[in-house]
């Protein structure tokens, strides 16, 4: 997908929410553990009830790869499943060497047919751009993340008192464009995302961390919005686990048509 029609379905749908398909095996309804492939029947579900309010899917690859073989299979019919005007993330956080790195951008790009990759840049130039090389996909690079640990590395400053995830994004930025790279801001840091807009005015972010990590999708949308909107916010438990009885689909799609309505007010506040 492109930019330009990520931004017309933002448009029409009123709405930047991303639901993460974070399916754990342990958390679905038992009833569903009955059938054929529990974690597609349960994502086909959410897919129902929430397509009207989102604009994009992110599927974590760990709750697919930890089931093997039909994890991948349950992972492949979801993706296949989602509508094609729905953006795609496969957040697989992956990044290695060129050659190495190409297959991985093969494997999501290709074989499961995603829009885009989150990539981890800390192996640097040659493991992001293969990435890059694909029209119309996305490499989606981890900026400032959301977890207690991105204080480790993230934000070490050097002698001039620049912080490594500065140093991140303007290195590469130079290697795509807002075209094909957005960034991983994560919502609990909403000062942090203001920085990271000011460094990076035009590119979208992937903003992970409200509901149950409790960041605030009005202090993001504050700090991160740019002239296109700019902001993908992912929500993954706090929607696909708003209830853990037979209702689970219909709560989630409540639970995203709250989130859609609220950001709906942000968006006409802006005339957007
Ligand atoms: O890359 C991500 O999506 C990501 C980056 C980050 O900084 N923090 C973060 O929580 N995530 C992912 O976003 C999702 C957040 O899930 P919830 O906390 O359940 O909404 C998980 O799939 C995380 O792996």
């Amino acid at each position: 997908m492109t930019r330009k029609e990520l931004i017309e379905q933002i448009r029409k749908k009123q709405s930047f929410l991303c639901v993460g398909l974070d399916t754990d095996i342990n958390k679905i309804p038992d009833f569903l553990k009955e059938t054929e492939d529990p974690v597609f029947e349960f994502n086909k579900r959410i897919i129902d009830a929430t397509k009207d309010y989102c604009v994009a899917y992110k599927p974590n690859l760990a709750f697919y790869e930890c089931q093997g073989p039909a994890g991948w299979e349950s992972l492949r019919k979801t993706l296949e499943y989602i509508p094609d005007d729905i953006f795609t993330i496969a957040d697989a956080k992956r990044g290695d060497i060129g050659n190495t790195s190409t297959y991985y951008a093969k494997t999501f790009f290709e074989y499961l047919g995603c829009d885009s990759v989150t990539i981890a840049p800390y192996m640097g130039e040659d493991s992001v751009t293969p990435f890059l090389e694909f029209p119309g996909k996305w490499a989606i690079v981890l900026a400032l993340t959301s977890n207690a640990g991105a204080l480790d590395f993230q934000m070490i400053s050097d002698e001039k008192g620049k912080r490594l995830f500065e140093k991140v994004l303007e290195k590469t930025t130079r290697w795509g464009t807002p075209d094909n790279t957005m960034f991983v801001v994560g919502a609990t840091r909403a000062e942090g995302i203001g920085e990271v807009r000011k460094l990076v005015p035009d590119h979208f972010f992937l903003v992970p961390g409200v509901g149950a990590q409790g960041g605030s999708l009005e202090d993001v949308t504050r700090y991160g919005w740019n002239e296109d909107c700019g902001l993908l916010v992912n929500s993954s438990r706090g929607i696909i686990y708003a209830s853990n009885g037979a209702d689970f689909a219909e709560a989630a799609g409540e639970k995203a048509a709250e989130i859609q309505r609220i950001m709906e007010k942000e968006l006409r506040s802006r005339n957007f």
